[in-house]
Formats: C-alpha cells, structure tokens, sequence
C-alpha cells in the first residue's frame, strides 16, 4: 500500500507475549486496529487487556512478539536502533497518566515546550519563542507560561504536558491515561483540549484509558478485550426531519480479516452461548444459537451449514438522542 495511503496508525494480528518466570502471559493476543490521518480515537479496556502493551509498543519503548504495526510508514518491528530513535523524536509524540513523566519540575511551562523543541530541532530563535506561545495558548495555558508545574493545577500540568508532546510537530499523538490523575472536571477539560488539538492541527490522536467517559469526547471508541479489540462505538451528530440535532452512538463489534468476532460478553450470558454455537447466514445477517439447544422459533441450520461469518452486523444499532442516551448505551457495555 502507497505511504500515503496507509493508515497512520495500523495494527494486524498483533501479538505481544511476556514470560515471567517462566510463564507466559499473552497481553495482546491477535490485535487489529486502523486510526486513519487526523482521526482521533479513544482505546478503552478493563485493568490486564492489554492497553499500556499496545501503547509501549506504538510508542517505540517495546517491541511486539508477531503481527503487524506501522505507525506513518514506520515498521515498527524491524526498524533498528537509529530510525527509532528519529521516530521518537519527530514522529510521534507522547502524554503519559504522571505528569512528572510528562515535565520537568525545575523548568517552567514555557521553556518544557521550548526543551522538547530543542530535543527535536524544532524551530529556532524568535521562531521558537511564538510556536512556544502558540502551542500554550492552543492548550489555553498562555497565562501560566511562567509558572513551574508545581504552581498549576493537575489539568493545567496535563495541558501544558499535550504542549510539550506536540513540540516536535508530531503526525501522531499517543497518550496513555491522560486523564488518570485528574477528577471529573479537569479530565473533561483535558480531554476538550485535546480534541482541539486534533480540529486545529489535525495530529492524529490516540488515547488509551480505563476510563468509559472518554468516548463522550471522541467520534470512535475502540473497546480492548484480553489483548484483543472487541467492539466499536462510532459516535455522529445527525439533523432529524424537524431540524433538531440528534447524537447518535452505534456499537459494533469488530471482524478481523479471517472473520473473527468477540462476542459482548451480555450476550453469552444471556444466552448461555459457550463452547460452541450454531451459525446460520440469512439474506442480510447472520444468526447465532446456542450449541446445545435449539430455540423453538429458530430457522433450522443446514446441518453442514457453518458458514463463516461474512458480514459484520451491527451488534446492536443503538439509536441515542442526547448525551444521557448516549451515557447508557456507555454504561450497559
Ligand atoms: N513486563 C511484563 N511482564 C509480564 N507480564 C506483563 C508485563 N507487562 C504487562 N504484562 C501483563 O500483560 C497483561 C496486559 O497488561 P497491560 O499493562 O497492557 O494492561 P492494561 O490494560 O494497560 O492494564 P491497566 O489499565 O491496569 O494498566 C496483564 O496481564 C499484565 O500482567
């Protein structure tokens, strides 16, 4: 696929295995993503599904076991040591959940962001000095230019990190639990300010969190589930016939190439559906049932009919007018 065509983020069978003494732990087991240019998406998992794997890798800090990850045309595994370096330093940028991981103490907000050019040999002279004020007031932390991050806010600090992350011109913003630290107020605001970010400058945004109120600030959500992406919520502003603006959020669950889905965890208990299922392919579905039971009003399957699934259902399209309903669609995954 030509570079400029790629995704700018795209993961394929990605697989990342740890041993600890001496037994394995699989923390990505099969991952498939793909973040177009300028997208910008929130990755959304319980504690051990493998968030923080995904990101060290996508970052250049680890390297996966198999599978595919290119990030704006890097191969991220079989690049060597030198393109790694230049791609820490001029590809991607990074906010991480402590922001003493994100600034220096000693340094006010101005001269972080004007350090992390320098690092990247970014701009230089007067130059530097108004992207530095520009990047600030973008993240709306201009007045605090002078102030050391013990003087800011928790959010304050993580706006001013966002500004240090975007001082090498980054195509790609990545951010693990940027929010961690903040309450609900200050996550919120944060999580604005990055959206901003990606309208203004339209840096291509991933964000990895526990936390299910970021998918109220992003268009997609992409849910991790053991090590692998389970489903997806696509979010749209849509006008209805009475003019009125409508939010709709849909949920669907996520098919990789060889036709593989997750099914939500709700539905293989409300169903009891384990060990195997009966599938049937209809004229624009497919149909799942329990294994070991038929249910009275179900087509009976053709007995060698197992068809691959070869299409992917929404898994429920969800209609949602509002944010509230939108909130529940959230809390009931
Ligand atoms: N260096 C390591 N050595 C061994 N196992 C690891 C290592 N790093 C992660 N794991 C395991 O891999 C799995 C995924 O971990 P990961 O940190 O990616 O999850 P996470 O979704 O980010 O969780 P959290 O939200 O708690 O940070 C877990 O079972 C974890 O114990």
């Amino acid at each position: 696929m030509p570079i400029d065509q790629e995704p700018h983020i795209l993961c394929t069978d990605l697989v990342r295995i740890f041993t600890a003494d001496g037994v394995e732990v699989q923390a990505l087991q099969g991952l498939n993503l793909r973040v177009d240019s300028g997208e910008m998406v929130a990755v959304v998992g319980a504690s051990g599904s493998g968030k923080s794997t995904l990101l060290t890798i996508l970052s250049g800090l680890d390297t996966a076991t198999a599978g595919v990850a290119r990030v704006a045309g890097h191969d991220l595994l079989t690049m060597g040591s030198r393109e790694r370096v230049a791609y820490r330093r001029r590809t991607v940028g990074f906010v991480w959940q402590q922001t003493s991981r994100n600034l220096l103490p000693y340094l006010t907000a101005a001269e972080n962001v004007a350090l992390a050019m320098n690092v990247a040999r970014t701009r230089r002279g007067a130059g530097r000095a108004r992207r530095v004020d520009e990047l600030l007031g973008l993240l709306e932390v201009g007045a605090e230019r002078d102030r050391r991050p013990a003087e800011l806010s928790g959010g304050q600090q993580q706006r001013v990190a966002i500004a240090v992350a975007l001082a090498n011109d980054p195509l790609v913003l990545l951010a693990d639990e940027p929010t961690g630290e903040l309450d609900e107020a200050m996550s919120s605001a944060v999580l604005e300010a990055m959206r901003s970010v990606n309208d203004e400058l339209g840096v291509t945004t991933l964000i990895v969190t526990h936390d299910p109120a970021v998918s109220g600030h992003v268009r997609r959500t992409v849910q991790i589930r053991d090590g692998r992406t389970s489903t997806e919520v696509l979010r749209s502003t849509r006008v209805d016939e009475h003019g009125e603006e409508q939010h709709v959020a849909e949920e669907f669950a996520v098919l990789d190439r060889v036709g593989r889905l997750q099914l939500p965890q709700d539905f293989m208990h409300s169903l009891e559906l384990r060990d195997r299922v009966r599938l049937a392919l209809e004229s624009d579905h497919v149909g799942v049932w329990p294994g070991h039971e038929r249910r009275p009003d179900a087509p009976t399957p053709p007995p060698s009919a197992t068809p691959p699934s070869s299409a992917t259902p929404p898994r429920r399209a969800r209609h949602a007018a509002g944010p509230e309903a939108s909130d529940r669609t959230e809390e009931e995954r």
